[in-house]
């Protein structure tokens, strides 16, 4: 029998779809996907509206929303909107905002992969975690509110330095941690590529876009047909596997790991072709496509850790934990190790002139609102397009569920 105690603590819990949060995100949809013409012929329909419109704009005023922050620039874009650097108008703190598009998201039935990357962000600890300040949603959009890394992304380091082992035995390093962080708390990242290692402004790295990630089962397999990444990252088994219901690990991201040090270090993927077809056919044949060009000096060290790392997911190194990724002798140095390596001085300190620096990301032309709002005429009938956002919106330490708290358990 549920004790009013259970209710409330239920209500008050962040983990819970229906928490505040989520039930306020509830009654704003039911009356948006209601409030329009051809509904509101209907006299119930037409009687909830009037009675509720006051309280809908008091809550939609009262919530977070866009207006709240002040944008400055561009600088991201991905398929379904654009990250921003934006400053909060009353903290006068800066952030990075993430957009995506509800209509694009209802257009292409693609309206579920968010949820992990809002759960990761949100509820991790780690230091090698990007972390949400607060998610939430008007009628068009999703939005999530970022920490701003403003060394930028490991693909435009790429871009402006020559990668040494020593910067890469570093960054690799970070990026074993942060995986190690990811796979701790049951997730595959599935699309690990320099734009989605982002550099903070001490040159330490965190793990960003969340987007293609999947939960991991209690058997320590995910279960996924969608093949997602990005073609030159994509690893073996994922290809095999294209179509079926897929079952990989965490060594999918090992893989990725692999190409990426590759490439920091050659300067393009290792199976790189003019075509994606034949990209993949090199993946594919990977044991007898992997090569080093003659003309750039690398260690056997590194050689021998991309060759175990781009091996069949059987025998990939990382396939039995992290250890044996730490334990390669390219890691061995004289300036960090794994337990210590977030508190010494990266190869790399970003310069930056004040908290909204921009110049370590490239630029985006501002899309016109045209495109960004793409118009379209409310529906013919309920359609709930607003259903499928419901419980998307969190709020920590400055939302109602902590205002509640310190007021009802106190
Ligand atoms: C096919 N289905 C299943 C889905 C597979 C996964 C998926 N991911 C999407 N993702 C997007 O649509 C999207 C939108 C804006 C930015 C970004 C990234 C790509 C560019 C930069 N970026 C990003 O997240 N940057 C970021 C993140 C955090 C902090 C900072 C900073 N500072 C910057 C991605 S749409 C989509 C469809």
């Amino acid at each position: 029998m549920p004790s009013p105690e259970d209710i409330a603590n239920r209500i008050l819990d962040h983990k819970t779809s229906l928490n505040v949060d989520g039930l306020l995100d509830a009654v704003i949809a039911l009356y948006n996907d209601c409030n329009i013409p051809v509904l509101k012929r209907t006299q119930n329909i037409d009687a909830f509206l009037q009675r509720n419109q006051s309280s809908i704009s008091h809550l939609e005023n009262h919530r977070l929303k866009c207006s709240d922050f002040d944008a400055i620039k561009v600088i991201g874009r991905g398929a379904f909107g654009e990250v921003r650097l934006v400053r909060q108008k009353v903290s006068r703190k800066v952030f990075a905002l993430k957009l995506l598009n509800k209509n694009e998201m209802l257009r292409r039935a693609d309206t579920a992969f968010f949820w992990e990357e809002r759960d990761i962000m949100a509820y991790s600890e780690s230091e090698w975690i990007v972390r949400l300040h607060y998610a939430f949603q008007d009628m068009t959009h999703l939005y999530m509110v970022m920490e701003y890394m403003p060394g930028g992304d490991v693909a435009n380091l790429m871009l402006n330095y020559e990668i040494s082992e020593e910067w890469a035995r570093f960054y690799v390093a970070e990026l074993v941690l942060a995986l190690d962080a990811l796979h701790s708390m049951g997730y595959i990242h599935r699309d690990v590529k320099p734009d989605n290692i982002l550099i903070s402004s001490t040159g330490h790295i965190k793990l960003a876009d969340f987007g293609s990630c999947v939960k991991i089962g209690d058997d320590g397999f995910a279960r996924c047909s969608s093949a997602v990444g990005t073609p030159d990252y994509i690893s073996p088994e994922m290809l095999e596997q294209q179509g079926t219901e897929g079952i990989y690990g965490k060594e999918l991201d090992w893989w990725s790991v692999g190409i990426l040090l590759y490439e920091l270090l050659i300067g393009e993927p290792p199976f790189y072709a003019d075509s994606i077809p034949h990209t993949y056919a090199r993946i594919m044949n990977h044991s007898t496509n992997l090569f080093f060009p003659e003309d750039i000096h690398i260690s056997d060290a590194v050689k021998d850790l991309i060759q175990q790392f781009l091996s069949d997911a059987k025998i990939r190194l990382g396939r039995n934990g992290i250890q044996e990724v730490k334990n390669h002798r390219f890691f061995k140095n004289e300036k960090w190790t794994f337990d210590n390596i977030q508190h010494s001085t990266p190869p790399y300190v970003p310069t930056l002139n004040g908290d909204d620096d921009t110049s370590h990301f490239e630029d985006f032309d501002d899309q016109n609102e045209a495109d960004v709002a793409n118009g379209f005429s409310p529906p013919k009938a309920f359609t709930g397009n607003q259903l499928p956002f419901i419980g998307f919106t969190y709020s920590n330490e400055l939302g109602p569920i902590a205002a509640l708290k310190s007021t009802v358990l106190n």
